[in-house]
């Protein structure tokens, strides 16, 4: 039997996961999702060419360490757990010493703890599964694969905040996430572009958590998410950029605690905040309420901002691609960000656009404008198959 390696991507709303065998091409033999874990929670699962089949998990929210268990049952049900070789897990924060690929041992995870407060509704979570997963599953390699990564070559002054000196060298500066979403596309890129992947691309990923990366040549050099997941573009409960005058007026004159401040800004802000309603970009769409179309104007509204700054960084841009929740199934927005950036040449055909298809611009567009379903979770598997043979 070919041994198998299981990917975990744990988001803020939802766990993703994938098991693959052990092969150089990773065929796939399961994959899942638990989503929405905040609020009514579902599972969907489909193995390899089947359909997928789908469970409501009652009202929630769901724990973090439900949803594992969860998971595991779906693998247990499918291979035998000696067949697990590995399992790859999506971490948000690797700081600066964690670049590429790591088996989880405990120095490793001790040092990822440190980074806790820098991504506190993921990294936390990551860990935890992390955990969970080497009880479950004793016989398998653990391995992190970090979102912070992708960005770790980005110019010194796409990183930089201008803060005093002793505090940059401590490591505040900006690291970016995604990662693992990013890389992704930008290999479907160069699979279609060859070595250019596009040439001056940014890449919208937008799902619950939400940020832009400018891509040169396929290669990150300027993104909207920084220190920490709350910066760059509003989320589902992120409020993202935000004058830090703000929060120490909270602080000082609104007499706030710190925890009480970090939750108003990681969990009570963003579409959630703004609409009063909820921070699911879908149900807003379905909405007729007022705050629910001030939350999606705002989204909007920020995004092309962004959109424009990443250009300014790249000196121009030849191609715009959407991916994550929002990006690939909301034409809606896809149009109305289409028009926010229609001043870079972006054109996006509305029937094309409805379709959800790969190419959504029309024929004339400056800005080639495409829709690639990211696929973390593969991105992980590959981490983790390349780490295995270095072995
Ligand atoms: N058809 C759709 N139209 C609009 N938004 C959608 C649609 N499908 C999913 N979404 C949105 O995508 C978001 C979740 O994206 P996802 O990338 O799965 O998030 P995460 O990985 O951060 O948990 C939610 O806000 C959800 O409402
Ligand atoms: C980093 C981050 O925001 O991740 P997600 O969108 O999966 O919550
Ligand atoms: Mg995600």
């Amino acid at each position: 039997m070919v041994p198998v390696i299981l990917a975990l991507n744990a988001g803020s709303s939802s766990l993703k996961f994938a098991l693959y065998e052990r092969r150089a091409s990773l065929p796939l033999v399961l994959k899942g999702s638990v989503a929405s874990l905040n609020s009514n929670p579902r599972l969907r699962v489909s193995g390899a060419g089947e359909p997928a089949r789908q469970r409501d998990l009652g009202a929630g929210p769901l724990d973090i360490g439900a949803a594992v268990e969860i998971v595991a049952d779906e693998i247990r049900s499918m291979v035998g757990v000696s067949r697990l070789e590995a399992v790859g897990h999506r971490i948000v924060h690797g700081g600066r010493t964690f670049t590429s690929p790591a088996f989880l041992d405990d120095d490793v995870v001790e040092d990822l703890r440190r980074l806790i407060p820098l991504a506190p509704i993921h990294q936390l979570q990551n860990l935890e599964i992390a955990d969970r997963a080497k009880k479950l599953f004793p016989g398998a390699a653990q391995v992190g694969c970090f979102d912070t990564a992708f960005h770790t070559g980005r110019p010194a002054v796409a990183k930089a905040y201008a803060l005093p000196r002793e505090l940059s060298e401590t490591g505040i500066q900006s690291y970016g996430f995604h990662g693992v979403s990013f890389g992704y596309i930008s290999s479907e890129l160069r699979k279609s572009y060859g070595p250019p992947a596009g040439g001056k691309v940014i890449v919208a990923h937008l799902g619950s958590g939400a940020s832009l990366c400018a891509m040169l040549d396929g290669k990150s050099v300027a993104t909207t998410m920084g220190f920490s997941p709350l910066d760059g573009l509003v989320m589902s409960t992120r409020c993202g950029s935000l004058d830090p005058g703000v929060v120490l007026y909270l602080l000082q004159e609104r007499s706030m605690r710190p925890d009480e401040v970090a939750k108003l800004l990681y969990d009570q802000s963003g579409l959630l905040g703004i609409s009063g309603m909820t921070g699911d970009m879908q149900r807003l769409l379905e909405s007729d309420r007022p705050e629910a179309r001030e939350a999606i104007d705002l989204f909007v509204y920020r995004t092309g901002r962004e959109i424009g700054s990443l250009a300014a960084a790249l000196g121009g841009l030849d191609m715009l691609v959407f991916t994550a929740g929002i990006g690939e199934n909301s034409p809606a927005i896809r149009d109305m960000i289409g028009k926010a950036a229609r001043w870079l040449g972006v054109q996006i055909d509305p029937d094309l656009n409805l379709q959800n298809g790969t190419l959504v611009s029309t024929p004339t567009s400056k800005v080639r404008v495409l829709v690639i379903p990211t696929d973390e979770e593969v991105a992980v598997a590959r981490e983790v198959l390349q780490l295995l043979e270095t072995r």
